[in-house]
C-alpha cells in the first residue's frame, strides 16, 4: 500500500508541475507526478505547441522523465488540475502508463484538492501491453 506521506508528496509534486504548464492555447494546465519502483518521483506538465497536434500531456512528460533516468516500473501516478472537474488521462497516456505498469493506482485531483482514486485496469481494461510481443 502507498504511504500517506508519499501520496501527499506525489500530490505536491503534481501541483507544482501544473504551475509550469505551457498552455497558451487550451488554458488547461495539467500536472502529473509518477512514483517508480526506485521510490523516486518524477513530475511533468503539459506542453502545447502552435502546431496543436504536437502537444504532449503532463502524464507522458512525467513518465518519460523517469524512463530517461533508467526507471521501468511505474507504481502510482497522480494527475492534478487547478480546475473544478476531475481530470482524466487521454487514451494515449493510458497506453503509455500500461507500458510500465500492468496495473497501478491512478489518483486524480481537482482544484479543490479533492481526490478520486481509480486504477489503470479500470481506465484501460483488457489492455494490449509489452508481454504480448
Ligand atoms: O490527462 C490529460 C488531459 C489533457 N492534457 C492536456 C493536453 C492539452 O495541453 C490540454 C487540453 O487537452 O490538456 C493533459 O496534459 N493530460
Amino acid at each position: 500500500m502507498l504511504d500517506p506521506k508519499l501520496i501527499q508528496e506525489l500530490i505536491n509534486r503534481a501541483k507544482a508541475a501544473y504551475e509550469q504548464a505551457y498552455v497558451p492555447y487550451s488554458h488547461y494546465p495539467v500536472g502529473s507526478a509518477a512514483l517508480f519502483s526506485s521510490g523516486k518521483i518524477y513530475s511533468g506538465c503539459n506542453v502545447e505547441n502552435a502546431s496543436y497536434g504536437l502537444t504532449v500531456c503532463a502524464e507522458r512528460n512525467a513518465i518519460f522523465q523517469a524512463i530517461a533516468r533508467g526507471e521501468r516500473e511505474l507504481k502510482a501516478i497522480v494527475i492534478a488540475v487547478p480546475s473544478d472537474v476531475f481530470p482524466s488521462p487521454c487514451g494515449a497516456c493510458r497506453q503509455v502508463i500500461r507500458e510500465f505498469a500492468v496495473d497501478c493506482p491512478v489518483i486524480l485531483m481537482n482544484g479543490q484538492g479533492h481526490l478520486r482514486w481509480t486504477s489503470l485496469k479500470v481506465l484501460l481494461p483488457e489492455a494490449f501491453g509489452p508481454e504480448f510481443l
